[in-house]
């Protein structure tokens, strides 16, 4: 049986590449509104309450208008944007940190953040074993590929070409600091320095620790072996043992969904840096939207994923 799925907001950055990983898959039927009618509240509401699942891929505010479009329907939904989080009633559409069941059964999912996907996939694990301490004041550095921040951003960097870097959230507080700290099961919320750099696509997360400061914190070898098990099973993360002397990021490189985790160490053993390397458009977003349909859907998690 074909499970309808309307994308709402098909026509932007998130949804446009849920439709590109959908299309091609008999297992759905896709319900898309065109351009006269995306934004109207009469076929949106129409198209929830005719659809079998629902990916929200749509400012905060709008999506909050549309989970009461979809009010008295039996539409599940899965939430690209950041309305409901950390909200109640909502399963956090992290498979590998949540549990893949509490996502099949949910009706209401949120997917993570961008940021948050790879801050989250380095510390919870290490946190939840005991490995690095909860109450610890954890900062978080990152950069994101300019698509990160939707039509408006790729506008501005694609129209200004000579930005060679933009540093942001500097009055602190981003709206990602709460689920980093729920999620990552944190004392205290993340200090979070999140950058954008020239490239459409890619992004880099990184939490530096020093590990001889902590009183209860394992060897470097100790958070890899954690990670490497915590991981072992996912098709998606992967956990990799080599430490290269650089990572780099690529403006041409292909859509992934993919989310690729590494612990570099100090000789000494004194400092850690944990980094998640993803794209923002892939396990961050739109990757992230299909894998957690897949398993509400009973279908194979990463079907359609590039991985
Ligand atoms: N880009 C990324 O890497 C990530 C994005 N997200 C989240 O996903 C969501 C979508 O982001 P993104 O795709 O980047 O944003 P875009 O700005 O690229 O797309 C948003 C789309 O929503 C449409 N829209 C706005 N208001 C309404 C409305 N009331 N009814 C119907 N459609 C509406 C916009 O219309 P119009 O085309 O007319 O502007 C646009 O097509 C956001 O909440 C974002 O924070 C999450 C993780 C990563
Ligand atoms: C580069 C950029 O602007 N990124 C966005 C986050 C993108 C993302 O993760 O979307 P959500 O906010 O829905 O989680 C920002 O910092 O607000």
């Amino acid at each position: 049986m074909t499970a309808r799925v309307f994308i709402d907001g098909a026509a932007g950055t998130t949804g446009l590449e849920i439709l590109e990983r959908l299309a091609p898959r008999s297992e759905f039927e896709l319900v898309v509104l065109d351009d006269v009618q995306r934004k109207s509240a009469d076929a949106r509401r129409d198209a929830y309450h005719a659809a079998d699942f629902a990916v929200l891929c749509l400012p905060d505010d709008a999506a909050i208008e549309a989970v009461a479009l979809a009010e008295g329907a039996k539409v599940r939904i899965v939430d690209a944007s950041s309305a409901h989080r950390v909200a109640q009633g909502w399963t956090y559409g992290f498979p590998e940190i949540t549990g893949r069941e509490k996502i099949a059964n949910a009706a209401r999912v949120s997917n993570p953040g961008c940021y948050p996907t790879g801050f989250i996939a380095l510390l919870a694990p290490l946190i939840r074993n005991g490995l690095l301490p909860a109450d610890w004041p954890y900062v978080c550095h990152a950069v994101s590929g300019y698509s990160g921040g939707g039509k408006a951003l790729i506008a501005r960097f694609e129209d200004d070409t000579d930005i060679a870097y933009r540093d942001y959230g500097l009055a602190l507080g981003h709206k990602h600091v709460p689920e980093m700290q729920r999620y990552a099961e944190l004392g205290n919320e993340p200090v979070f320095a999140p950058a954008v750099i020239p490239a459409h696509r890619g992004m880099v997360v990184e939490v530096p620790l020093h590990l001889s400061m902590m009183e209860r914190a394992a060897p470097v070898d100790g958070l890899r072996q954690c990670l490497q098990l915590f991981y072992q099973s996912s098709e998606v993360v992967t956990l990799h043992a080599d430490t290269p002397d650089e990572l780099l990021l690529r403006r041409s490189a292909e859509p992934s969904d993919r989310l690729d985790l590494y612990v570099f160490g100090a000789k000494d053993g004194r400092q850690a840096r944990l980094v998640a390397v993803l794209d923002n458009l892939g396990k961050g977003a739109s990757g992230a939207a299909v894998q957690n349909l897949n398993l509400m859907a009973g279908l194979p998690e990463t079907a359609g994923l590039s991985l």
